[in-house]
């Protein structure tokens, strides 16, 4: 069932010649875990203020085509409403601390206490989320006094603790060393095992080529590849337009250069070690 349907959209930032989005047409459906890359300043974080809403809702500037989200116009969606149905971490995760909360609880309580839920549900969902996101030991600490993978780690718990329908999700791990990111993987992926939407800007291509149903490669505002995630990964040619592409993809290319040919590109390094092996023992 389609969540957010881009139809044709180009954009345009306030007193910018050149778009930042160039003829988008996506169709995002619910429960699915889409994986976003591509090169710097390709168009990543615009695309995610866009299906949040923020374009046209915050950020002016020229729109054309459609956004539609649950069948409505996003021009016509209420965007207070919005938030509520869609999370939305930001790159920077010194832009989501809100800086007026005194402890880490209470900055992940923010959300829950706007929408007036009850205290103990609160305290209860709090508990909960840190200890995934594994920032119980922070939760009385200064949120403002937090390093940059503190941080990036309080701001996801705050927006995984809206218990929301979808998660816009823009670079969560920048800031984490890889067993953090490993972390906030498991974290993303059992989102999507409850039924969520997930849409993930992330530079870690081999986590994403695990995980995400479907990839979206951009390139100077433009979606070039979009699909399944092993169609889109499989295709070498997407690295002279700056993509990166999982390691087990480059060394089947390097393999086929020897003429050595797999079953099929493995995108994934436990497909590439099956087939590897079967390879060996035959
Ligand atoms: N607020 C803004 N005002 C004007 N131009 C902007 C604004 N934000 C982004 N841009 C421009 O839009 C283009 C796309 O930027 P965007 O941040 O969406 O790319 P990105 O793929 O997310 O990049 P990165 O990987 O570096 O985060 C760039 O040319 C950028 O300079």
């Amino acid at each position: 069932m389609a969540f957010i349907e881009l139809k044709d959209v180009t954009y345009t930032y306030p007193l910018m010649k050149e778009p930042a989005l160039k003829n988008i047409s996506y169709t995002f459906e619910k429960g699915k875990f889409y994986g976003i890359i591509g090169e710097n300043a390709g168009g990543k974080t615009t695309l995610c203020n866009l299906l949040r809403g923020l374009i046209p809702h915050f950020y002016k500037g020229k729109l054309r085509g459609e956004t539609i989200v649950n069948g409505e116009d996003i021009k016509k969606v209420n965007i207070d409403l919005l938030s509520t149905q869609i999370g939305y971490v930001f790159q920077n995760p010194f832009t989501q601390i809100s800086g007026v909360k005194k402890s880490v609880f209470e900055e992940i309580a923010i959300g829950l206490e706007n929408l007036g839920v009850p205290k103990q549900e609160i305290i209860d969902k709090v508990l909960n989320i840190a200890k995934l996101v594994n920032i119980e030991h922070l939760l009385q600490n200064d949120p403002n006094a937090l390093s940059g993978g503190q941080r990036q780690r309080v701001a996801f718990a705050s927006v995984i603790a809206m218990d929301m329908d979808a998660f816009v999700i823009d670079e969560p791990t920048s800031q984490l060393d890889p067993e953090g990111t490993a972390g906030i993987f498991e974290i993303i992926h059992m989102l999507k095992e409850q039924g969520k939407t997930v849409i993930l800007v992330e530079h870690k291509i081999d986590l994403l080529a695990q995980y995400a149903d479907e990839m979206l490669v951009m390139h100077k505002g433009e979606i070039i590849a979009g699909g399944p995630t092993k169609e889109v990964l499989s295709d070498i040619s997407l690295m002279e337009k700056g993509a990166m592409l999982p390691h087990t993809v480059l060394l089947n290319h390097e393999l086929n250069q020897k003429n050595i040919y797999l079953d099929h590109v493995p995108v994934t390094k436990d497909d590439c070690i099956r087939q590897l092996r079967t390879r060996m023992s035959s």
